[in-house]
């Protein structure tokens, strides 16, 4: 979510980070290297289960509130957004970047968009962007970071996380091309990085919980493994990025890549992950792919989708992707997403004392004894595989030796499904919705869509019943 940021007045300096007290440094140091055990600590032979997980998380949060605290002086140099647009033009112009029909807009919770200036026809073309207005890996192994990122295993290996360390590292760094473009980006966002652990805790009985525990874990390990290389690193002590190294830089710079990055292609290779100017002030809206990569003239051609009418929001469509995924990479949620999609954990449990007769006749049909499954809306939200599944998952023994016969086990089914641990009712969502704001209003987005395709699927598995 592109929120404003929490800027300074315009012409204001640049005047550096604060720095730390020698003591003060000592004890965030050994924060730092508290986080990097926990977050590297080899998981135990047995799978660890959701109650460990959350507690651990709550510890690593704990750790990371605790450093957040010590740092809380060193602050990111913060500019106004809206300040910013005319010099982020002239920019534009400088490299090449062509847009006609349409100009930058703040479209509130959605944060800053593009609004048409005339009517626009589809297919007309409305952005073109050439490589050389992108940040992009190559342009990262380029920079002051280039020789850590060409030695580094993480960095050589995960194009995002040298992105992010990219874009942090331009930020800081005054004398960078790229502050016209940097210093329109949003100063915070609505991904789970941001959220308090309250926040995260509502979204119990999502699969989202797990995920945003996982990833919040993965980036303490990250902002930990960084910060020891920056403050140890002898030729990093002149580099612009290591006095503004801290948790919330690290995450802003992180949840700017995923929620802006782009894979374009490069000569002979897979692929280099970019960020495109211009181009990633468009949000998203249910419609068709209009964006290619012209790779004979190195540039990204933006159409429009549709048809515009002028003062409308010129929007770009980001692809089939569903709530939990948007929620988890983009900060938002849509209402009504045709690609969304649920996944549910289903496994015959070790305990069960059918376990053996199950999952035999599991594998006598190709279906594995334990997965994810995924439950789509609509009419039809159950696949044949899943069906099947859930049907020999609920089965008894009476069920067992005469499955083959007809259609038993399928009231057994609508049960599985409603032991999802929802602490609200679709209802209440609903009811609430309308009165939430933020991030809140975000997580319970995500939950009424959850619960709609699971009722959608009781629905179906009780038009099965017999009558
Ligand atoms: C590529 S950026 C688009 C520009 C961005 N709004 C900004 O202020 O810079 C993607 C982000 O825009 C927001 N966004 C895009 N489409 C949205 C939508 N349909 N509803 C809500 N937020 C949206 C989300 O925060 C997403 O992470």
């Amino acid at each position: 979510m592109g929120k404003k940021r929490n800027a300074k007045k315009s012409g204001s300096k640049v005047t550096g980070p604060v720095k730390l007290l020698p003591q003060t440094r000592t004890e965030l140091s050994a924060l730092v290297d508290e986080v990097f055990k926990r977050c590297t600590k080899v998981p135990s032979a047995t799978a660890p289960n959701a109650a460990q997980e959350w507690t651990e998380y709550t510890e690593i949060f704990q750790l990371i509130q605790n450093i957040r605290n010590l740092e809380k002086d060193v602050l990111l140099p913060a500019y106004s957004r809206e300040e910013q647009i005319p010099t982020f033009m002239s920019w534009l112009k400088e490299k090449g970047v062509k847009i006609s029909g349409v100009e930058i807009g703040d479209f509130g919770m959605q944060g800053f968009g593009l609004k048409t200036t005339e009517d626009l026809q589809q297919g007309v073309e409305v952005i073109n962007v050439p490589l050389e207005a992108m940040m992009t890996e190559d342009t990262a192994r380029k920079s002051y970071l280039g020789p850590l990122i060409e030695r580094d295993p993480i960095l050589q290996h995960m194009g995002n996380v040298s992105l992010a360390l990219h874009v942090l590292g331009e930020y800081v760094n005054p004398q960078s091309p790229w502050q016209p473009y940097l210093r329109i980006l949003p100063a915070s966002y609505s991904t789970t990085l941001y959220f308090s652990q309250e926040e995260v805790l509502g979204l119990k009985g999502s699969p989202a919980l797990e995920e945003a525990v996982r990833q919040f874990r993965n980036i303490a390990r990250q902002y930990s493994y960084f910060y020891r290389i920056l403050h140890s690193l002898p030729e990093a002590r002149s580099w612009p990025i290591k006095d503004y190294f801290t948790f919330d830089a690290y995450r802003w710079a992180v949840s700017t890549i995923m929620t802006r990055q782009n894979r374009v292609p490069t000569k002979g290779a897979s692929g280099q992950l970019a960020l495109i100017p211009a181009w990633d002030m468009c949000n998203h809206e249910q419609g068709i792919y209009s964006t290619d990569y012209d790779e004979e003239k190195n540039c990204c051609v933006c159409l429009a989708q549709k048809d515009f009418k002028k003062g409308d929001q010129f929007t770009i469509y980001y692809g089939k992707r569903h709530n939990v995924e948007l929620f988890l990479h983009n900060g938002f949620v849509e209402i009504g997403n045709e690609n969304d999609s649920l996944a549910i954990k289903l496994g015959v449990s070790k305990n069960d004392p059918l376990h053996d007769e199950k999952v035999a006749l599991l594998t006598s049909l190709g279906l594995p004894s334990s997965g994810s499954f995924m439950l789509i809306p609509g009419l039809h939200p159950i696949s044949p595989g899943l069906l099947a599944f859930t049907r020999i998952f609920c089965m008894d023994k009476g069920s067992l030796d005469k499955w083959k016969d007809d259609g038993e086990g399928q009231g057994s089914a609508t049960r599985g499904l409603r032991f999802r641990a929802y602490p609200t009712t679709l209802e209440e969502d609903q009811a609430a919705l309308p009165t939430l704001k933020g991030n809140e209003a975000i997580v319970r987005s995500l939950l009424m869509c959850e619960k709609m395709i699971l009722k959608d699927a009781m629905t179906y598995l009780s038009s099965l019943l017999p009558k």
